[in-house]
């Protein structure tokens, strides 16, 4: 019988490992998966639209959902609150969509305790200098808060063995084929259960 409820996969990586890009482009590939859109006490940055990119919301805001268990997981990450909304992705799974979390350790952990079906993924940097060069081009922190994601990026990799799948995102096109493969292999498994 077709398994009707939809799968949750979550993506974590460094800071700049390409996580964003990745899943840009693994969506513009297959159909039919849905973003779950985090809400985050950071600032926009240039370009970021409120509800696409983030739900940009205040310290106090955020607050109050934690305190009405309104999060799945939330976390503190690079000196910044992230929390993905839970009432969002039960029913978007019950409703049979696949959905994809793009969130940091902590919260991917928070998840794979709460929900132990969720697929977790890691996308790896090819080396720490490939992370910086990343980091540094793309040019959305100042040195302190980049030297603070670099820092975190060490412990983020040790957690990355509690992870279901670890791809490597060296050549971007090689990385969202691996991805893609994982998903498909991932949903055919779970349709046939
Ligand atoms: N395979 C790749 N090769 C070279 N550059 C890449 C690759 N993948 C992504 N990038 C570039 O690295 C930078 C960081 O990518 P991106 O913003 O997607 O990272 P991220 O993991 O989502 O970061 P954050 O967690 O801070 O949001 C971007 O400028 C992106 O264009
Ligand atoms: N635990 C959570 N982490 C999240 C969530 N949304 C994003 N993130 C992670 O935060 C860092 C920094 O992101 P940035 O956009 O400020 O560069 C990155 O690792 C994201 O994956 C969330 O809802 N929960």
């Amino acid at each position: 019988m077709e398994n009707k409820r939809g799968v949750l996969f979550v993506i974590s990586g460094p800071s700049g490992v390409g996580k964003g890009t990745l899943r840009k482009e693994l969506f513009k590939r297959m159909e039919g998966l849905t973003y779950s859109v985090s809400c985050t006490t950071r600032q926009p940055r240039e370009g970021e639209r409120d509800g696409v990119d983030y739900r940009f919301i205040d310290m106090e805001t955020f607050m109050n959902y934690v305190k009405e268990n309104k999060f799945l997981e939330w976390a503190k990450v690079h000196g910044n609150y992230y929390g993905t909304l839970e009432s969002d992705v039960r029913k978007l799974l019950d409703e049979g969509h696949d959905i994809v979390l793009e969130i940091d350790v902590q919260g991917a952990l928070q998840v794979k305790n709460k929900m132990p079906e969720a697929v977790l993924i890691f996308i790896m940097p090819p080396s720490e200098e490939e992370l910086i060069k990343r980091l540094d081009r793309r040019g959305t922190e100042n040195d302190r808060e980049l030297e603070e994601r670099i820092k975190n990026a060490k412990k983020e990799i040790l957690e990355s063995k509690k992870y279901d799948f670890i791809v490597v995102n060296d050549d971007l096109k090689k990385a969202v084929e691996e991805l893609e493969k994982i998903f498909e292999n991932v949903k055919n498994k779970m349709r046939k259960n």
